[in-house]
């Protein structure tokens, strides 16, 4: 699904951030990648939905080399990608249905309101559909970012840090849907420093733990 192949990266102007990454994300399967901050965990989640290009090794998505894209073959990379960013940015005048719909409207795709009202159920926020994002708590802009994220039906969703400024029981909420997304059949990476949040899920859902550690990855053992 993912593919990656002794890839390196950098900033631009910076040292070498990353190197020697091997790493395959297998289809249908729940990832974690922890590491601590400043490892690169948003670098590594950048590479993977192509907002950044390696600076050394190979790298291929659903079977395609990233490097012979064109813009279209990236849009098209896009939209198999959902993505949950740490921190959200919703268009704060419009309401929180609209915002959630609005990867349709820029693929150009209608908006099936039954589906929409079914999404905004399932993250649970049928009741805030008119709201504007500025009145809704961390939880619920999360949740939302999950709904916006998901509304393409990706293959693939990266969530990074996700629960970082959510406490336990919202945080628990919030992987409970990644987790029910992973049951349906959609592949997984979800960011994280959080231990006990990574342990709590492989609770539930057999899960492969990735981290970063000095510039590169590693696969966690089975004791985490
Ligand atoms: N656009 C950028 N230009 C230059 N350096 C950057 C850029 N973005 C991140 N960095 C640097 O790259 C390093 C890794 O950052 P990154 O955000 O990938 O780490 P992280 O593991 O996600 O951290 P955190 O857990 O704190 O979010 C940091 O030292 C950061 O300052």
């Amino acid at each position: 699904m993912i593919e990656m192949r002794d890839v390196g990266f950098g900033y631009q102007g910076g040292a070498p951030l990353l190197s020697n990454m091997t790493l395959s994300l297998q289809p249908g399967m729940f990832h974690f990648l922890t590491g601590p901050s400043g490892s690169g965990k948003t670098t590594l989640l950048r590479l993977c939905y192509a907002d950044l290009i390696p600076t050394s090794g190979q790298m291929g998505a659903f079977g395609q080399d990233l490097r012979g894209l064109d813009r279209d073959g990236i849009a098209a990379l896009r939209r198999r990608i959902g993505v949950v960013h740490q921190d959200p940015q919703f268009l704060d005048h419009l309401p929180l249905a609209e915002n959630v719909a609005l990867p349709l409207s820029v693929a150009g795709e209608p908006v099936d309101m039954d589906a929409l009202r079914d999404l905004l159920g399932w993250v649970q926020l049928a009741g805030h559909a008119r709201a504007l994002p500025p009145s809704l708590s961390g939880g619920e802009r999360q949740r939302a970012a999950l709904a916006r994220a998901v509304i393409l039906s990706p293959d693939l969703v990266l969530a990074d840090e996700p629960t970082g400024n959510l406490d336990w029981e919202m945080s628990m909420r919030l992987m409970q849907l990644l987790i029910e997304l992973n049951k349906s059949g959609k592949t997984v990476l979800v960011a994280t420093h959080d231990l006990n949040l990574i342990r709590a899920t492989k609770a539930q859902v057999s899960a492969r733990v990735l981290r970063i550690s000095g510039g590169t990855l590693h696969l966690a053992g089975a004791d985490l």
